[in-house]
């Protein structure tokens, strides 16, 4: 039996009614449900929701109206009609993020990237330094750990950003496009890494992509167009195992409501 992690009922979000022209359409009643530790894959065409949805489901952004719930130990969370302190909390404490541009700060090396959601929450300078630079070495990236992101390339930065996502353990990694400005190579490389690491936890992994060869590395695919869900495969023998030699066999055969 699986359970779910995270679940949005019904989202509506409708952008321009105000300036005479026909609204924009960014979701139209989705509901959708993750079961915990699945790794999805959201994909459809440019402007079909993918990033609003995202945002919905990380509470970074609440759609005019709909339901989103967070589900631990105590039960859903409401996250809908949580007050904006509470949610950046619920971020800071059980999300990871990597976004196209790693969002990370220049002036600091890339340990103390790394290390500062730790600090964030509470964790003394030296034993963040201790678990980002443990998380460094896991990425291959040992080494760099007192470069600045300026001094390192692309597909190593978007590892740092990997390991700073992963590291406080969140229960949820949402990914925007993580691979969208790395060649192909690269790009399977850093998408590896970002798969394997969040299944070794037993994390769950949302990730909106472009890319079909990046979305058949996921457990399940949803597409979207006009802000609705319109496709919703799951791989069978294949998701994240196809990234790992000697899973491939693994089947996934959970039901999901959607
Ligand atoms: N702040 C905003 N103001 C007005 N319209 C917006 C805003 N944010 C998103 N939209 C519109 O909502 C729709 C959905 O946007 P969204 O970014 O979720 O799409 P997407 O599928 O992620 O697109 P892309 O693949 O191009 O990143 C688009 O038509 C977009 O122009």
């Amino acid at each position: 039996m699986t359970y779910p992690i995270l679940q949005a009922l019904n989202l509506t979000q409708h952008y321009g009614s105000t300036t005479g022209t026909r609204p924009t359409v960014a979701l139209d009643g989705l509901s959708i449900t993750i079961p915990r530790g699945q790794s999805l894959a959201v994909m459809g065409p440019s402007g079909s929701g993918k990033t609003t949805l995202l945002h919905a489901l990380a509470g970074i952004e609440i759609p005019q109206s709909g339901e989103i719930y967070f589900h631990n130990a105590n039960g859903p969370d409401p996250v809908h009609v949580m007050r904006p302190e509470a949610r950046a909390d619920l971020r800071l404490r059980h999300f990871g993020f990597v976004f196209q541009a790693g969002l990370m700060l220049d002036e600091l090396t890339v340990v103390e990237n790394v290390a500062l959601p730790l600090m964030l929450c509470g964790v003394d300078r030296g034993s963040a330094h201790q678990s980002a630079s443990a998380w460094l070495e896991r990425l291959g990236l040992e080494g760099l750990e007192e470069r600045r992101l300026g001094e390192i390339s692309g597909g190593q930065a978007q590892r740092v950003a990997i390991a700073r996502a992963q590291v406080c353990g969140p229960e949820v990694i949402f990914a925007d496009e993580p691979t969208g400005a790395l060649d192909s190579v690269t790009s399977a490389e850093v998408l590896t890494a970002l798969l394997e690491s969040t299944r070794e936890r037993g994390a769950t992994l949302v990730l909106v992509t472009h890319d079909h060869t990046v979305a058949e590395q996921c457990e399940r695919t949803v597409h979207l167009r006009d802000g609705k869900i319109v496709g919703d495969t799951h791989a069978v023998g294949g998701g994240h195992g196809s990234a790992t030699a000697g899973s491939s066999t693994h089947v996934h055969a959970e039901t999901v409501r959607s």
